[in-house]
């Protein structure tokens, strides 16, 4: 049997953390070994703005029982009866109207491919970076997979969330140690910790609504923050990420130096009959466009990256809405994606949970 000081490796950058074992015998295989890996972890979306590939991404997100918590027995036969066939026509066409053309593919894919790309870009040589989505293709296992083959036995698992929910990061990690336990050879594995709260996430989304109040003639009135809901009941039972939110918007508007009740936090996104956190955002910016308020900006700081649920539902939808039921100006704050800013932040995180594995500064 091989040991550790037998194995010869591929190339490794010569780090004080990297592993090169001598002397191995001429014979032995080669082993990758010795480096540290990223991975990128985000939603998912479907391959085609398709009734069928949308079909198929939401069966297996709606399948995901941190997700819907009812027991499965009674839960299938429901979602793959009425569910699955009416939200997959509609999630299609919403799919539609934000489609990227060139390559053609949902603006998340875009995004989230551009983020780990220039993740690569600012870490170097010294990790692999590599992303994957909790639902639909590429998946955690075939990213994991990806970076085990390039030698790294050190993984940092990054879900791309800002505030911990047991429906998004803990689903995703949940998929990641699902994979990892049915490894013969583990790698070493850190997961990322929420970053609500982080000064320099709130000193970005602060810069971005700056940014775009400038790019306009008009002030908004309102600020509204608008954040995925999660069912009530799941708050209820310790799912923290809504106390998450509310301090988001707490540190922001003091980051912004606002007045009490200028930034508003909102909910959006419901999906089903049952009580989701609140105040709903659709219901609460017709409520102030019948109060009188013409102008308001929104931004959506739970989500790191464009998607249907910005750009359509808000950007879109909301838009209409708003304009509709009296407001005259309505401004979108894009999410930080892969910006300079929104780099940033992404970078100081990696960073900062790689310690120890990396060297700084590197
Ligand atoms: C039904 C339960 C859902 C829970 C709970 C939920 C939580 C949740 N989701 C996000 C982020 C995203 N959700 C997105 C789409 C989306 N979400 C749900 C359902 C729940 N989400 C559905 C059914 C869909 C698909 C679209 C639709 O049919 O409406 C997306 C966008 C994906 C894309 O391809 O663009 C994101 C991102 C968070 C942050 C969250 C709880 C904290
Ligand atoms: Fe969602
Ligand atoms: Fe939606």
């Amino acid at each position: 049997m091989a040991s550790e000081t037998d194995m010869r490796t591929k190339a490794v950058p010569d780090t004080a953390f990297a592993t090169v074992p001598a002397h191995a015998p001429a014979d032995h295989p080669e082993i990758a070994q010795g480096r540290t890996g990223v991975l990128m972890i985000a939603l998912g979306t479907p391959d085609a703005p398709t009734y069928w590939a949308t079909r198929r991404y939401l069966a297996e997100f709606l399948s995901d029982p941190r997700v819907i918590e009812v027991p499965r027995l009674l839960w299938l036969p429901i979602l793959h009866g009425p569910i699955l066939t009416f939200r997959s026509a509609r999630s299609a066409r919403a799919y539609a109207s934000i489609w990227n053309e060139d390559p053609y593919e949902s603006p998340l894919r875009t995004i989230t491919r551009a983020q780990a790309e220039k993740m690569q870009d600012r870490m170097g040589d010294t990790v692999h970076v590599t992303w994957a989505f909790r639902y639909g293709q590429p998946s955690i296992e075939t990213g994991l997979q990806a970076l085990r083959e390039k030698g790294c036995d050190r993984i940092l698992l990054f879900a791309l969330y800002p505030h911990y929910s047991a429906t998004t990061s803990a689903s995703s990690y949940d998929k990641a140690f699902e994979v990892l336990g049915r490894m013969r050879w583990q790698p070493a594995v850190r997961t990322m910790p929420p970053y609500h709260d982080a000064d320099f996430f709130i000193e970005a989304l602060a810069s971005s609504v700056r940014a775009t109040t400038a790019g306009l003639d008009w002030q908004p009135e309102r600020i509204i923050a608008s954040y995925h809901s999660i069912p009530q009941a799941y708050w209820d039972k310790g799912d923290p990420y809504p106390c998450q939110c509310k301090k988001t918007s707490r540190l922001l508007q003091q980051a912004l130096g606002l007045e009490d009740g200028v930034l508003m936090t909102t909910y959006q996104s419901r999906v089903g009959p049952t009580k989701w956190v609140g105040p709903y955002t659709d219901e609460s910016v017709e409520a102030l466009a019948a109060d009188g308020i013409k102008r308001i900006l929104l931004l959506a700081p739970a989500f790191s990256a464009d998607c249907l649920e910005t750009l359509e539902e808000l950007s879109i939808e909301l838009r209409e809405d708003f304009l509709a039921a009296g407001g005259t100006h309505f401004a979108y704050a894009p999410c930080l994606n892969d910006t300079d800013p929104g780099m940033d932040v992404l970078e100081r995180l990696v960073r900062r949970e790689l310690s120890g594995w990396v060297p700084s500064g590197s």
